[in-house]
């Protein structure tokens, strides 16, 4: 294991250094190549950002620009061609095996798109698997399990198996679950992807207690702006660079939305003039009027 402290990404000035809290995750000048000779493809081309403790990070970025690929990594799923990914001064790319099974079981959280719950278990085991992994007492497991439910409003379906849930209900105890065991990063990939608009709200509005209530520190990778605007920053990657970023500041979600929503018109080509060309921290886009 390779203790690392983390520093300033060379060549971006205060790229992500977020706030005065303290950095919990630095992604430190990452390259990931797919295939070889005339078949390359460099998926993310030397990317490097920090999140800090208590975040709630958007990630954003045209079809193919790198964004699962980041997320991927991050969860060491997949691993770097080069760089250093430092989670809490560890460097995760240096891993092996049985350390990555640990990391993944007690760092992480994940919330994908489909809630991923298993079928044969009810809502609170589903919940509880994480904490029964790791060996926690029955009366503990209990104890964090309601208080978890309580929290994102999934009481009621603690006894139901997930075929007798709704999405959102399902959604939202896949929440319950990613958090349960106190990670130190959750990671979201599309969350909201299935959910119709109604539930899309409600468990973003979990998303938002998880991080304001519970302090989870959260890193969503999302194609919706308005999903998107629930969080205190955005990354926008294209081409597997970091283009962009937004901060939400003391801006209303409304506001916010516009921004983002700025962004991701010129990203997309729709709009001639660049609201702020390269990567450029904080509030570097404003609305135009
Ligand atoms: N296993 C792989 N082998 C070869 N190329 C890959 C592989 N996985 C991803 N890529 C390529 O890497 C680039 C980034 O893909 P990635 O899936 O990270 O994009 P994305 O931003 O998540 O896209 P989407 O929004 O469509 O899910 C794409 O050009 C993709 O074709």
């Amino acid at each position: 294991m390779t203790m690392v402290t983390a520093t300033p990404p060379a060549g971006i000035a205060n790229a992500g250094t977020s706030d005065n809290r303290n950095v919990l995750l630095s992604v430190r000048d990452v390259r990931k190549v797919y295939g070889s000779r005339e078949a390359v493809t460099r998926a993310l081309d030397d990317v490097s950002f920090d999140i800090s403790e208590g975040e709630f990070v958007g990630v954003m970025g045209p079809s193919g620009s790198g964004k699962s690929t980041l997320l991927n990594c991050i969860s060491t799923i997949d691993t770097v061609t080069s760089g250093n990914i430092i989670l809490s001064g560890l460097d995760i790319t240096q891993l092996r095996s049985r350390q990555l099974s640990k990391f993944r079981r007690d760092d992480l959280g994940f919330i994908f798109q489909d809630a991923n719950l298993l079928d044969t278990l009810t809502g609170f085991e589903n919940i509880a698997l994480a904490l029964t992994i790791k060996g926690e007492k029955a009366d503990a497991v209990r104890a964090k399990v309601d208080s978890t439910a309580n929290m994102l409003g999934v009481t009621d379906v603690l006894q139901k198996y997930p075929r007798q849930m709704s999405g959102g209900q399902r959604q939202r105890v896949a929440a319950a679950r990613a958090i349960v065991a106190d990670p130190k990063l959750v990671l979201a990939d599309e969350p909201t992807g299935a959910l119709d608009s109604r539930n899309a709200a409600v468990l973003l509005e979990t998303l938002e207690v998880l991080n304001a209530k519970l302090h989870a520190t959260i890193m969503m990778v999302t194609h919706d702006a308005v999903a998107a605007s629930y969080a205190d920053r955005i990354l926008f990657i294209k081409d597997g660079k970091l283009f962009n970023e937004l901060r939400r500041g003391d801006d209303a979600r409304t506001d916010f939305y516009q921004r983002i929503l700025e962004v991701q018109a010129f990203l997309s080509g729709k709009q001639g003039d660049s609201p702020a060309v390269g990567f450029a921290p904080s509030h570097a886009v404003k609305p135009r009027n």
